[in-house]
């Protein structure tokens, strides 16, 4: 049987059956691609293409683009993850019976795509993705007849395949012309093991031209608009031969899960705590002495603590030694403000209800307790979860589970995240696998327990209930749910070993909220709230999550304006349409982790591109975003040094990206809830951070509100206007480029509509609508989509000279390094440690810093 490919759109559609086409040999016009197989007879419902789509559609994380593969030693690994995940997976057995005999009963022979032959390089995304089937690689090699690249399959047949081939794929996708020419093979393959030098491999892959794999199209990789991954995956793969040179396959997995998370973050947040906890279940199994005593032995396989860290100030409250010891490895030295006026209570079974600013380890005020229940109890009895946590969004769910992950290093605990917008069947075997803690959001959560008797029962045996960022389950969406939930779980006849459930309640603006509420109330209806709290509020919630306290521990910790007290704040006063000037100013001046905070999602969507054409590491989060791609880009915004996150109020509460050093509110938030939660995504976990705030005339007026409410003025932050203008020009490109870009693609998009709908409607259209190249308008909007294709290019071409010039100061060139005004110029142009990049004039230095020494000039 054999495969002839033709030229086509994309990757996966290209394969063809050759049952319908047959391969004609190498001939640059009809065949691009000429793959041979000699697989024992099958019928035809069982064709490698039936097969192939099978695998995809069991697995369609596995689908790669094989251009940015890494090594095969990675495939090697990720063929191992691959055959454990479909082991897990629901895949048939018909479909796992066809896939061993594709790896093991087919002889495949090495076939050679020339890459000369037109449109071979832009197809070979398609044909390289034949390595999903595992035990198919192939590699480039030299092609001395043509004189350009051969991509070479590499049989996969039963003997072949244990010596896996080492060779290197992986193709850059820029500069694809100079690569037709004169392009040579990256690394040539040797299909013996011992002969293949890891370093030097190593040494010569381009880590920079690995991109997200989801990612990755043909105009985007024209366009330059694809981010490299590529740092962090040579990590991976450092990481990953250490580990191979260390301890060998114990690591393997962990390796291989890490190097996923660059493919498939989400899958891998929400997954995780279900495989590592199966992992580490059966570690644990296999590492138990017979008296039980798992800790020495984990040893062996985790980090020692570092002996230097000191965790004696968390002695005082009787924390378990496997739970010191997690704090110990994770450096907390010492609980924060919240933890340690909450702790002493919740460790003796109080209730507590708690109020601490955004970023002050309130997560660890609730798990620690819940953690140490599970430390103490028999292993051996599960007698319903332990802990369920309930938080208003799925972002917060997965960094909840994080947090306790982190704490769960040296014990065992199943940890379940139950949140919308993930596969229901995947929560149920969450559920059923006895969870200790359920981290949940109340409307999934309540839509799976209110069908199912066992969940409901489960339910009602929780013994610590934990409602985190209180004053968002308020909000209509969750309220309901969330008092159901309180509703069945006190209905529960408390479990035989515990002798009451203990409820936690923790907030950033609880109280305040409270407060304000009641200051502005009448005497009256004071009165009346006192006795009837006003439904759906926060004296609602606390009256129905059922505390069995009668006076739960109260702790609000909250300043006056409610943010955190190493948050520096301040505010640049702009009109609405320079504010991607200042903007563009900051990120160049003050580069940092940055997170950009707009209103509304259009906005989002603006500026993304315009800032990717000003080359800023930029990435995307909304509400309207499918769940896979927002958390894979805090994944990437987390992983990226010097990025920016431009997101909305989906963003603002409970994230925790560690090392946020910026929050920009590009637009004045509409609350000053919102103010808060938006400004304390920085200065978390007791580190400094900054808060600037753009203001146009018109926001002026809720400005003045938002001040009022929170009681203070913010300090304008020093801007250097000059520099402003200079780099305005690069601004006004961008935009430019961005606004024909928009036009181009808004009338493609509307001709594509009107030609779909009508074509599914079965309508012949009016020219108006679909004009056809031959009549006289078709032309004209050909003509104009080349004129402005003509302009985007040019303009680019003008953007990107722009782009490459440094931004002196006036009087300042660069043309005699030694004769200006800056004596060391040549130096500081050469030298981006101490210099900033774009303005080598300056030194590096913190926007915090600038404010500060700003305020002690005033
Ligand atoms: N004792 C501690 N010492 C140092 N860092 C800590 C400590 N406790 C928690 N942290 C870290 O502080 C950061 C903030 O913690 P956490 O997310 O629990 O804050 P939070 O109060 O819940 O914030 P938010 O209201 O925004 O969700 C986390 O990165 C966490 O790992």
């Amino acid at each position: 049987m054999s495969f002839a490919g033709k030229k086509a759109g994309n990757g996966n559609k290209r394969r063809r059956n050759s049952s319908s086409s047959q391969s004609t040999g190498k001939t640059a016009e009809d065949t691009w691609a000429d793959i041979t197989m000699n697989p024992p007879p099958m019928p035809s419902s069982k064709s490698p293409k039936f097969i192939a789509n099978q695998a995809e559609q069991t697995n369609p994380t596995d689908r790669m683009v094989s251009a940015n593969e890494p090594t095969s030693s990675t495939n090697k690994k990720k063929n191992k993850k691959k055959a454990k995940r479909v082991k897990t997976s629901a895949e048939t057995p018909t479909v796992m019976k066809d896939r061993e005999r594709i790896e093991w009963e087919w002889e495949w022979d090495d076939v050679s795509v020339p890459t000369h032959i037109s449109g071979a390089d832009n197809e070979l995304g398609g044909l390289v993705s034949f390595q999903e089937i595992d035990g198919v690689d192939c590699m480039w090699e030299e092609d001395q007849a043509t004189g350009g690249r051969t991509l070479k399959f590499f049989s996969a047949g039963k003997q072949s395949n244990k010596k896996e081939c080492k060779g290197v794929v992986q193709e850059k996708q820029k500069n694809k012309k100079k690569k037709k020419n004169n392009a040579k093979p990256i690394i040539t393959s040797t299909l013996d093991d011992e002969e293949v030098d890891e370093e030097a491999l190593l040494e010569a892959v381009d880590w920079d031209s690995f991109v997200a794999v989801d990612e990755f199209s043909e105009e985007k990789a024209a366009a330059g608009e694809l981010v490299s991954i590529g740092s962090r995956m040579r990590e991976m793969h450092q990481d990953e031969m250490g580990s191979e040179m260390g301890s060998g396959s114990e690591n393997e997995s962990l390796d291989d899960e890490e190097y996923e998370t660059a493919d498939d973050t989400m899958e891998m947040d929400v997954d995780i705590s279900e495989s590592k906890d199966e992992d580490s279940n059966s570690d644990s199994e296999n590492e138990q002495d017979e008296d039980g005593h798992e800790d020495e032995k984990l040893d062996a396989s985790l980090d020692v603590p570092d002996p230097d860290v000191d965790v004696s100030a968390w002695e005082t409250y009787s924390i378990h030694p496997l739970l010191l010891r997690a704090l110990k490895h994770l450096r907390f030295t010492s609980p924060t403000e919240i933890q340690s006026k909450t702790l002493y209570q919740s460790m003796n079974g109080r209730d507590i209800i708690g109020a601490a600013e955004t970023g002050s380890g309130k997560t660890l005020a609730f798990g620690i307790p819940m953690l140490q229940h599970i430390c103490n109890k028999d292993k051996d009895l599960w007698d319903g979860p332990t802990g369920l946590v309930l938080v208003p969004t799925r972002e917060l769910a997965v960094q909840v589970k994080n947090h306790f992950m982190a704490l769960t290093r040296f014990m065992h605990a199943r940890i379940a995240v139950i949140v919308g917008g993930m596969s229901v069947a995947k929560q149920e075997r969450l559920l059923n696998s006895n969870p200790d803690i359920i981290i949940a959001t109340p409307g999934r959560f309540w839509e799976m327990v209110s069908t199912n008797d066992i969940y409901l029962g489960h339910l009602q045996s929780v013994k610590f209930l934990a409602v985190d960022e209180a004053d968002r389950m308020l909000q209509p969406g969750n309220f309901r749910e969330l008092s159901h939930i309180f509703k069945t779980i006190n209905k529960a006849p408390l479990n035989k070993t515990m002798s009451r459930r203990q409820t936690f309640v923790f907030s950033a603006t609880l109280l305040k909220d409270m407060q304000l509420k009641k200051r502005h109330l009448s005497e009256k209806a004071k009165k009346r709230m006192k006795d009837r709290p006003e439904p759906g509020s926060m004296e609602d919630l606390i009256g129905r999550v059922g505390f069995h306290d009668k006076t739960p521990h109260f702790v609000d910790i909250t300043s006056i304006d409610a943010t955190a007290k190493t948050l520096t704040e301040a505010r640049i006063d702009c009109v609405a349409d320079e504010k991607d000037f200042y903007l563009y100013y900051f990120l160049v001046r003050y580069p940092g982790r940055t997170l950009v905070f707009v209103n509304s999602i259009d906005m989002i969507r603006r500026m993304l591109p315009i800032m990717r054409l000003l080359n800023i590491s930029v990435f995307g989060l909304h509400a309207q975003m499918e769940q896979r791609q927002r958390l894979k880009n805090v994944d990437k915004f987390r992983d990226t040094p010097n990025s920016v996150l431009v997101a909305s109020d989906v963003a603002a509460r409970g994230l925790d990206i560690p090392q946020v050093e910026y929050v920009i509110h590009y637009q004045v938030p509409r609350s000053g809830d919102l103010y808060v939660h938006r400004s304390g995504r920085t200065a978390r976990a007791m580190q400094e951070g900054l808060a600037i705030m753009m203001v146009s005339p018109e926001e002026r007026k809720l400005y003045y509100k938002m001040c009022d409410k929170l009681g203070k003025e913010i300090a304008p932050f020093p801007v250097d206007l000059d520099l402003v203008g200079r780099l305005n020009p690069r601004v006004k490109l961008a935009r430019e480029i961005n606004a024909l870009e928009h036009k181009l693609n808004k009338n493609t998009h509307e001709r594509n509509w009107f030609k779909k709908h009508a074509e599914e409607m079965d309508i012949e259209l009016d020219s108006d609508f679909l004009p056809s190249s031959d009549d006289e308008r078709g032309s004209e909007i050909k003509h104009s989509e080349k004129v402005d294709k003509m302009q985007i290019k040019s303009a680019k071409a003008r953007l990107s000279k722009l782009m490459a010039q440094k931004i002196l100061g006036r009087g300042i060139s660069s043309r005699y390094l030694s004769s200006g005004v800056i004596g060391d110029l040549a130096e500081r142009l050469s030298d981006k440690s101490r210099f900033n990049e774009v303005i080598p004039t300056l030194p590096k230095q913190s926007a915090l810093e600038a404010v500060k020494k700003n305020k002690k000039s005033h």
